[in-house]
């Protein structure tokens, strides 16, 4: 499969948390700026392969938070995540993050997400190709006071973001905390309009998984230990299938994480073999190395998939973003607009 072909694809990026999608060039532009010496630390984490496990990733994402610990940091990570993806041919974004507070640099939950939002209305006026929507996370770790701290903030910018702010992401490091407390948060959410998109078994957990799936999600993060083979259970299984709930799957995030252990034995396959409906994404583009269009390249060699498989696979993760329909038809036309080129051209 050839990248250039990937890259030709229109794409829908699904899963992109806003600290792990930061480029080299990004931070570079930061951390020179703030401390050259976090550079230096940085640059040693980013070069391809030094993440390597689950824990090291999650030391990244320290080092990142110091650089963008206020908001005109975040506001360059957003606007630079935006026009990266879109030189990707990224057509649609779901881009997620953790609200911070900081009080050394001024900066409150609130402004961080208003920096974001001022990131993604930039690049709107701007023309970029590319319809963004936002979901503010709640780490695994915070307890419920912040939880719904996150979630009246998620109904109030949805409110006053007419439509950017779509809902609720569950993430942070998955061998911490208990998702279980957060469950009446997180249906107070469905319950109030908010979408969920909840990493769910990235390790294996299936008390916890069983009573998070209850909530019914709108689509799952990761879900790599669903699978009886995976430590995860056949009820698991089922309840996923039944309800066709889809999957974001990010092949060589996993890999890295050590959570899977080659991408030949990827759970992509067994999903995809049974029609269920998964979207390839990054997880942290900038952390991981990766870009969506390597994503695809990597999942259709590693799976044998042909060129019309991936246009398919790309084509069916418009039914699974957070946006309503007529987003989903202008998204359907563009992409029908240039199939039956590019599927011909070689
Ligand atoms: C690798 N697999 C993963 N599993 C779980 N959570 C992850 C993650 N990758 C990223 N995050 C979550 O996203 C945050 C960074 O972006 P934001 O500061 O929110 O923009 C991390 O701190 C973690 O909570
Ligand atoms: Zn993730």
């Amino acid at each position: 499969m050839s990248l250039d072909f990937c890259k030709r694809t229109p794409k829908v990026e699904l899963h992109a948390h806003l600290n792990g999608s930061i480029s080299r060039e990004t931070i570079e532009k930061l951390a020179m700026k703030k401390n050259p010496e976090l550079y230096k630390d940085l640059r040693i984490c980013f070069d391809k392969g030094k993440a390597e496990t689950l824990d090291n990733v999650f030391q990244m994402f320290k080092l990142i938070h110091q650089i963008s610990d206020n908001t005109e940091a975040i506001y360059t990570i957003a606007y630079d995540v935006i026009h990266e993806f879109s030189a990707d041919n990224v057509k649609y974004l779901e881009l997620r993050s953790t609200p911070r507070d900081v009080p050394s640099s001024g900066m409150t939950k609130s402004s961080y997400i208003e920096a974001i939002l001022k990131a993604i209305e930039d690049c709107h006026k701007e023309n970029l190709d590319i319809v963004v929507k936002f979901l503010l996370a709640i780490d695994r770790r915070n307890d419920l006071s912040v939880a719904k701290e996150t979630v009246d903030l998620a109904e109030r910018y949805s409110r006053l973001s007419g439509g950017t702010v779509v809902g609720i992401d569950l993430s942070g490091d998955p061998t911490v905390g208990d998702a279980c407390t957060l469950v009446p948060i997180l249906r107070d959410a469905k319950f109030r309009g908010l979408k969920l998109a909840l990493h769910l078994a990235e390790v294996p957990a299936v008390e916890e998984t069983e009573e998070v799936l209850k909530i019914l999600p709108d689509r799952i993060g990761h879900g790599t230990c669903l699978h009886p083979n995976a430590g995860g259970s056949q009820g698991l299984v089922d309840t996923v299938l039944q309800h066709r709930i889809p999957l974001e799957l990010c092949l060589t995030s996993n890999v890295i994480c050590q959570t899977v252990a080659h991408v030949d034995n990827h759970h992509f396959k067994y999903w995809y073999d049974q029609g269920h409906p998964c979207a390839i994404c990054t997880d942290d583009k900038g952390v991981f190395s990766t870009s969506l269009s390597e994503e695809y390249c990597l999942a259709a060699e590693t799976f044998g998939l042909t060129r019309k498989d991936i246009w398919t696979l790309s084509y069916n993760c418009i039914d699974m973003i957070f946006a309503e329909e007529a987003v989903k038809q202008d998204l359907k036309s563009k992409w029908n607009s240039v199939k039956s080129y590019e599927l011909n051209c070689e």
